[in-house]
């Protein structure tokens, strides 16, 4: 049975990270040598300033009063490179913090505190149901609605969405880790817990203007770095007794202990073609010691999702350097 389940082509009927990009590429069309999905983006650099409150809970070095870089990327979903900025009420931050022993923790975050489904193959039913219809190139409202139907685990989302209307600036919004982890502290107990970054900048809602001008976040972003660096505060919310690891459609209850861990600093964009984000993959279970996975069926689903994405990705790119005759 191992032998099977470790090859994939023996048992067609599992959910496979190349189903899951094969179902991106079937909604979104093929776009060599970019993310299946998050497609749009742009690269940002900064650094972390931690102030020592979370290492009690975590022996992860960057919680300790430090100072630590960090490469990310703003995006919003989907695997259309040339999407809209708002066309998708969801938008992206990923991180990349790298820790003075050379170990890394890398994050994505949507700006959502739950997801639309808690299962893998719930988010493979979701692509199914999203396939744009030849005709109109939207859903067909029908399969949309089978897919609600059959997954009411769903309607948290959409009701958080319904209730939050998008912000006017990648700088004036929140990212959840959304998933849970387990902290680690220096005696080897666990923690469980999520995290977000809170931005400095108050909320704004985004003008008619800027929802119908296709990069107005990324231009946005652009034009505010240049007049000086954007924060956020790195929040750790505990769960306690009960509460589930394992279910990104249910937020914990807000009365939960939160740890203000330090500072985020982001002080430059750099286009995503030639940025330093380029070829990172921001797989969300690449951590630091005193930082683990939780049994979240999501993460191990984005893990190879992302490692297949990046794969096909990278040597897409190599492939036109090689084309052109240039280095990688
Ligand atoms: C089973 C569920 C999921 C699947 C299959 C999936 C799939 C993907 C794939 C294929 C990529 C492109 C990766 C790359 O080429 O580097 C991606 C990007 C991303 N996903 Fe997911 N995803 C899932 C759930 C989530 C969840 C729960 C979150 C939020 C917490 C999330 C946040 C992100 C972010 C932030 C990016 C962009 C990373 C970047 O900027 O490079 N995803 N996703």
């Amino acid at each position: 049975a191992g032998y099977a389940y470790a090859t994939g082509w023996l048992t067609p009927d599992r959910l496979t990270p190349q189903a899951i990009i094969a179902s991106f590429q079937t909604d979104f069309g093929r776009h060599d040598g970019y993310r299946r999905n998050h497609a749009k983006g742009v690269c940002v650099i900064g650094h972390f300033d931690g102030n020592g409150n979370a290492s009690p809970y975590s022996r992860a070095l960057v919680f300790g009063n430090l100072r630590t870089p960090v490469i990310g990327r703003f995006a919003v979903p989907g695997g259309n490179p040339s999407v809209a900025d708002t066309a998708n009420p969801v938008r992206s931050l990923a991180l990349q913090f790298t820790l003075p022993n050379g170990e890394q923790w890398r994050t994505g975050m949507n700006s959502t505190p739950v997801f639309v489904v808690n299962t893998p193959q719930g988010f493979y039913d979701n692509l199914q149901a999203s396939r744009p219809l030849p005709g109109t190139g939207k859903p067909d409202p029908a399969k949309l609605q089978a897919f609600f139907d059959a997954h009411p685990e769903s309607a948290a989302f959409r009701q958080w969405v319904k209730a939050h209307p998008p912000s006017s600036s990648f700088t004036n919004t929140r990212f959840y880790s959304i998933n849970a982890f387990e902290l680690v502290d220096r005696n080897g107990n666990s923690h469980l817990a999520r995290w977000s970054v809170i931005p400095q900048a108050a909320y704004a809602p985004l003008t008619p203007e800027a929802k119908a001008a296709p990069d107005s976040l990324q231009h946005d972003l652009i034009d505010q770095l240049s007049h000086g660096p954007a924060r956020w505060r790195l929040q750790l919310q505990l769960a306690q007794p009960g509460d589930p690891g394992n279910d990104a459609t249910k937020a914990w209850p807000e009365d939960r202990p939160v740890i203000d861990a330090g500072t985020l600093t982001l002080e430059r964009a750099v286009t995503q073609d030639d940025g330093p984000c380029r070829d990172i993959n921001f797989d969300p279970t690449i951590l630091p010691q005193g930082i683990r996975p939780s049994d979240d069926p999501l993460l191990a689903a984005r893990s190879g999702a992302y490692a297949r994405s990046y794969q096909l990705r990278t040597s897409e790119q190599a492939a036109r350097h090689a084309a052109q005759g240039e280095q990688p």
